[in-house]
């Protein structure tokens, strides 16, 4: 079956500007690109992309799905579905799930009921140790034969250096990377909030920047060490970036993910102690760290860019900020926030946004997919890059609705998802 994407504008890295063309899709690949004009398409099925950016599918490396156990604030049909109408082809779920993805059968739960959404490819990472608990490594071997892509304790850090040492050792010997959640609890002891200007200002008991940037320190020298790659979880401070650009500089096997959130808001920003929508894991640093992270991703100090989706019900989020659990929702906000607020201000070319979000995570995680050429998987996204509308939390399709960006005017909205060579969301 052969499916044509015509008059799209596809973006020309060596021109740096967008060009008209039709892509052919014949069984989920991209058969050819050919400049736009007068084309006989037979038969085949159509998509009109005129006036529309047509970009490799966008992929976000973390994402929770919360499938096995928390299906009241997401499954993997849902976030699926989220994912596909935020543009996203690809994405990679993390093990802080009910079970914990410590098994080879819960990794092969979530594989196939993923298949069975038939929507975006779902790759899981399996966990560091037994139900993220710290104290005993899981079965690396098996989980990478089940088809787990990495090892990770995401929601948590790995606190003993003993246990992170030894699941890089063991990581390493599988050709398998350690994915780091990067943050030591005994600074952080019951706060959600920065250390910073809310803090101050509200009194509370704020999270230092140590806390964060401790783990990376430990843990680059860690990697140094055992020779694995070692991708960090959400970078949000400076003082990360200053040690992983060091890491890199003296070629250490270190990459690096940052998110919108800690791209485009500082703690300055949260309205009050009433919101927890403003409450996530790492929490929304100062304006100093936002600029830092910002000139990380620039200078790819920091890799790519990610969602970390992490939705939670009305209820839950309703506990109060104290009670509440950390995280919000990204699959439906991420490339408009980004293309509005760093491409249509002039900071950053469209090519360096699809970049971060298309090749950058494919080449950190081997991956196919990413590409927009010929041979390469159908992995494609249409996106408006001239309508402007405001964020509605109430038409997302994640099951929840946790974020701070409500009401924002954005343009770059995603229009039609498609995944080897099928339509799997279109507006
Ligand atoms: N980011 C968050 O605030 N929350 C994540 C956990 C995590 O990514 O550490 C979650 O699972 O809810
Ligand atoms: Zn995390
Ligand atoms: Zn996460």
């Amino acid at each position: 079956m052969s499916l044509w994407i015509i008059n799209g504008s596809v973006w020309n890295e060596e021109s740096g500007k967008l060009e008209p063309k039709h892509i052919r899709v014949s069984d989920g690949r991209i058969a050819e690109i050919v400049d736009a004009g007068v084309i006989d398409t037979g038969s085949a099925e159509l998509v009109d992309a005129k006036g529309k950016l047509v970009s490799a599918g966008f992929i976000d490396m973390h994402v929770h799905l919360r499938d096995p156990g928390f299906e009241h604030k997401e499954d993997i049909v849902t976030g699926s579905r989220s994912a596909a109408k935020g543009g996203f082809t690809t994405i990679a779920c993390m093990p802080n799930t009910r079970p914990v993805i410590d098994k080879p059968e819960t990794v092969k739960y979530v594989l196939d009921k993923a298949a069975e959404a038939g929507l975006v490819k779902v790759l899981p990472y399996a966990a560091i140790t037994k139900n993220e608990l710290g104290r005993e490594l899981t079965d690396f071997a098996a989980l990478k034969e089940a088809g787990a892509i990495g090892f990770t304790d995401d929601g948590v850090g790995v606190q003993n250096a003993q246990m992170m040492k030894n699941a890089m050792a063991l990581a390493k010997s599988l050709d398998m990377p350690v994915i780091a959640h990067c943050e030591d609890d005994s600074l952080v002891e019951g706060a959600w909030a920065s250390e910073g200007e809310f803090s101050r200002k509200h009194g509370i008991k704020g999270i230092p920047n140590e806390s964060e940037a401790i783990h990376v320190g430990r843990d680059v020298l860690l990697a140094e060490a055992t020779g694995v790659h070692y991708h960090v979880c959400h970078v949000s401070t400076e003082q990360s970036v200053r040690l992983i650009r060091l890491a890199k500089s003296i070629g250490v096997s270190v990459t690096a993910e940052v998110c919108p959130h800690h791209l485009l808001l500082s703690d300055e920003d949260i309205p009050g102690l009433d919101d927890a929508n403003w409450k996530m894991n790492p929490p929304l640093r100062t304006p100093r760290d936002v600029q830092a992270v910002i000139e990380g991703l620039e200078d790819g100090t920091i890799d790519m860019i990610v969602t970390d989706h992490a939705p939670h019900s009305a209820e839950e989020k309703a506990r109060g900020v104290d009670l509440a659990p950390f995280g919000i929702v990204g699959f439906e906000t991420a490339f408009p926030l980004l293309y509005t607020k760093f491409v249509e201000t002039g900071k950053w070319t469209l090519g360096f946004l699809l970049q971060r979000m298309t090749q950058d995570p494919a080449r950190v995680f081997r991956l196919e997919t990413g590409r927009l050429e010929q041979g390469a998987p159908a992995d494609l996204t249409v996106v408006d890059l001239t309508s402007e509308r405001a964020v509605d939390p109430s038409t997302f399709l994640s099951k929840s609705n946790n974020t701070p960006f409500g009401g924002w005017e954005l343009k770059g909205w995603p229009v039609t998802t498609i995944v080897d060579g099928k339509v799997v969301w279109s507006e």
